[in-house]
């Protein structure tokens, strides 16, 4: 073989290793891309009642492991049910809390349905009655989300017809569950998303 040909075969060489290398730094890029843009909207209870606000922290804190939780503030345990900080915490606190004025209302719901438009899953903590929750499943619905809501029956409440009813058993899922359960819940579910 000549040399000519022989450098010819090492660059060849030399270039599908740099296109396999180039590939497989892509399909990684991508993997991560993936990973760590998926955007999570987290709905449960603030002017409803805080009751269950340590669960929704632990909710939050699961789900911060499978992307970016774009409504973290509903699980501020500095959030009071007036969607704001409570006032023996105002001296202390950083958090600003959520403005409950008019004004601030308007700001709060046009924030909040733009970022469940460009949200990827939602997952709702249903057990404590919410207006403000039921409003947003009722628009994920309509946008076609793919939707998981936790509900508790061990609160001894029942669910509204209007939630429970909507489990098509596909993109909009009801799971009954208890407080111990959260982590394998939320595994199986995002699990399922990925071989979907
Ligand atoms: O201050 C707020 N900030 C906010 O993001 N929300 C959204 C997110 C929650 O999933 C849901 C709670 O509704 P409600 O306050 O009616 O319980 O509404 C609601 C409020 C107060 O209504």
């Amino acid at each position: 073989m000549t040399s000519a040909v022989k450098r010819g075969a090492t660059s060849s060489t030399r270039d599908r290793d740099t296109q396999t290398a180039r590939e497989e730094t892509h399909l990684w890029t991508r993997s991560v891309h993936v990973h760590v843009t998926m955007k999570i909207y987290f709905c449960g209870s603030i002017r409803g009642g805080r009751d269950d606000v340590m669960l929704y922290r632990k909710i939050v804190e699961k789900l911060q492991s499978y992307g970016t939780v774009l409504t973290e503030h509903v699980s501020s345990t500095e959030l009071s049910h007036r969607g704001v900080c409570d006032v023996t915490e105002l001296m202390s606190c950083h958090w600003s809390g959520e403005d409950a004025s008019a004004a601030g209302d308007r700001f709060i719901h046009d924030r909040d349905v733009n970022w469940l438009r460009q949200s990827d899953v939602v997952v709702a903590e249903v057990t404590q009655p919410s207006l403000g929750v039921g409003y947003e499943l009722g628009r994920v619905v309509d946008m076609k989300k793919k939707t998981l809501c936790l509900f508790r029956p061990s609160s001894a409440r029942v669910l509204s017809a209007m939630i429970r009813g909507a489990d098509d058993g596909e993109r909009f899922v009801v799971r009954d569950y208890g407080e111990d359960e959260v982590d394998e819940v939320l595994e199986e579910f995002f699990n399922a998303l990925k071989r979907t």
